[in-house]
């Protein structure tokens, strides 16, 4: 894995079927294929560290993206993964998966932490607690997906001496 912090990865998503049947175009295209080059119309090319088309499944994204970063997360570093696009582009498909069998990073990272932590168990070298949050962020709202009762309003993001950020609840006066 390359020493840079912050690697971008850019994936074009097929057409779907309603956009298919309003005749809409592809406009971007990747470009030469494993380049991490996309074009843009006929002639604008943008680089990436990795640039995936239609046709690229949710195991080619996770191997080249996230796999090290599960691999280093074990090795005691911090990694962050985040998908940012349009409406309607396909953040959810990548993190959350389109089916069972197409499983998602989400997915996929949760299988891959077990897994490689029952590894470094069976030596007896390693003990470790996994801690999972899962909250949602929209409109300034704060949602807790792990516990739907707790009013969003008693969230608080915070952070902590070391700039770490966490969710706690805000103290009742
Ligand atoms: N790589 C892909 N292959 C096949 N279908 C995809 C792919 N990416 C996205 N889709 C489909 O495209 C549609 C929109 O994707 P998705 O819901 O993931 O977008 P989003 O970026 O999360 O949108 P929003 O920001 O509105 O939540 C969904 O029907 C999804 O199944």
């Amino acid at each position: 894995m390359s020493e840079v912090c912050v690697r971008v990865a850019v994936r074009i998503r097929p057409l779907l079927r309603r956009e298919l049947l309003h005749r809409h175009q592809v406009c971007v295209r990747v470009a030469p294929p494993g380049s991490g080059q996309v074009l843009l119309g006929p002639d604008r090319l943008f680089s990436f560290d990795h640039a995936f088309g239609p046709t690229a499944g949710q195991d080619e994204v996770y191997e080249s993206c996230v796999q090290p970063l599960v691999e280093s997360l074990l090795d005691g570093y911090n990694a962050t993964v985040f998908c940012y696009g349009q409406t309607g582009s396909g953040k959810t498909y990548t993190l959350g998966g389109g089916s069972q069998d197409e499983g998602g990073i989400i997915d996929r990272v949760a299988q891959d932490v077990f897994l490689l932590l029952a590894e470094r168990k069976s030596d007896g070298s390693v003990e470790a607690t996994v801690r999972v949050s899962y909250m949602e962020l929209y409109r300034e709202e704060l949602r807790d997906l792990l516990d739907m009762n707790t009013d969003y309003k008693e969230l608080h993001i915070r952070e902590d001496e070391k700039g770490n950020t966490g969710k706690k609840k805000k103290k009742k006066l």
